[in-house]
């Protein structure tokens, strides 16, 4: 039987490892807090993070590294993304020698603007082809209501991703292979910043139409770094790209959309920050999506309001001016 340790009991760490083990992977999560780690295995719900949800008995949970990696198949990683390079130095003693490592973050590296998957490669010493990354529309609001959903698993590795495609695929959680990584970490990351930009609109009280050309406009973004980097096109208009960055900016379970509506609704980002009980990932990585397209010289506009209006006190107003007033241009670059 295929055994899996997962690396984080948040809500996306709890719900695929609950995915796991409905389908039949034998899984252990790993936490750091005792009281979750016990609620998990002993009663089998994470009253923190998914207070009501019935998890698998065979879902087991622990809070020593060493336990649940030992024997693993996959070791998937589920901590917010700014944590991952400290986390991973610390777990690398523990990693089973063959073991395929799957990100589950979507985020950028603060100062190294490295994707997760890069990060892997470099502390734990391991090949590109045994890093997977799945990303996709994948609220965990949903998902732990088992309400349909797809998800994207990339590996360079085909052979890899195709194993743990097998290892979390059910009737209600449809998932696909895709060789291309860097698109793939690309539009999880992202989106989750157009997602910021889009929450401002919905706070301003500003319309669809505004909202679907932020979308727009926010999903050419990520294709023109996406192009810089080496990805495949279509991996954009894929459940990493277009997918994703629908499900992110059109649902108030987003903690990145909420974030920006509490911004564009008036309050201060202390206010936001303080509200704000889960991982909003696009908060931190819009700097360093912004560093990443600044090294390979991509414009990325609204990226850049976005960092402005988190980090250098400008208004929602301000940003929505800036980005209207820009001078004309041809809808797509380069043409
Ligand atoms: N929640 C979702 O809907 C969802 C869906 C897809 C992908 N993701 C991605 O999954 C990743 C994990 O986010 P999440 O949604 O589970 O976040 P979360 O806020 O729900 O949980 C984060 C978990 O990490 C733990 N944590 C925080 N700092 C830590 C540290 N320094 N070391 C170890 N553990 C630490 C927290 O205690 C918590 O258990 C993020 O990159 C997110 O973008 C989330
Ligand atoms: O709640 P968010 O904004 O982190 O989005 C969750 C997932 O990434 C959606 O696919």
């Amino acid at each position: 039987m295929t055994k899996a340790a997962v690396l984080g009991t948040g809500s996306w760490g709890t719900t695929f490892g609950m995915i796991l083990a409905e389908a039949g992977t034998r899984t252990t999560l790993w936490g750091r807090r005792a009281e979750i780690v016990h609620a998990i295995d002993r009663d089998h719900e994470n009253p923190d993070y998914l207070p009501g949800l019935r998890l698998p008995e065979n879902l087991r949970a622990t809070t020593d590294p060493a336990e649940a990696m030992a024997g693993a198949d996959f070791v998937v990683l589920a901590v917010p993304a700014q944590t991952l390079r400290a986390n991973l130095a610390a777990w690398k003693p523990f990693l089973p020698p063959e073991a395929v490592l799957v990100s589950l973050m979507k985020g950028i590296e603060l100062g190294t603007t490295k994707r997760m998957s890069e990060v892997i490669v470099e502390v734990a010493e391991v090949p590109p082809g045994r890093v997977a990354v799945v990303s996709g529309p994948n609220l965990v609001g949903e998902l732990a209501q088992r309400q349909p959903a797809a998800a994207v698993v990339a590996c360079s590795d085909t052979m890899v991703a195709d194993r743990f495609q097998e290892a979390c695929h059910l009737p209600w959680f449809r998932t696909y292979t895709n060789p291309d990584v860097v698109g793939v970490e690309l539009g999880g990351a992202v989106k989750n910043v157009i997602a910021l930009a889009v929450g401002v609109a919905v706070g301003m009280g500003l319309g669809d139409n505004l909202r679907a050309t932020l979308m727009t406009r926010g999903l050419a973004e990520i294709s023109r770094l996406g192009a810089a980097l080496g990805a495949d096109q279509h991996t954009f208009a894929g459940l990493a790209g277009m997918g994703d960055l629908i499900a992110t900016c059109t649902s108030p379970l987003s903690r990145n959309r909420t974030f920006g509506e509490n911004l564009g609704r008036g309050m201060t980002m202390a206010e936001v920050v303080a509200a704000t009980k889960q991982t909003a990932e696009g908060v931190k990585s819009c700097e360093s999506v912004l560093d990443l397209a600044a090294k390979h010289d991509v414009e990325m506009p609204i990226t850049e309001v976005v960092v402005g209006v988190v980090h250098d006190g400008m208004t929602p107003a301000e940003a929505a001016m800036l980005l209207m007033s820009r001078t004309p241009k041809p809808e797509r670059y380069g043409v």
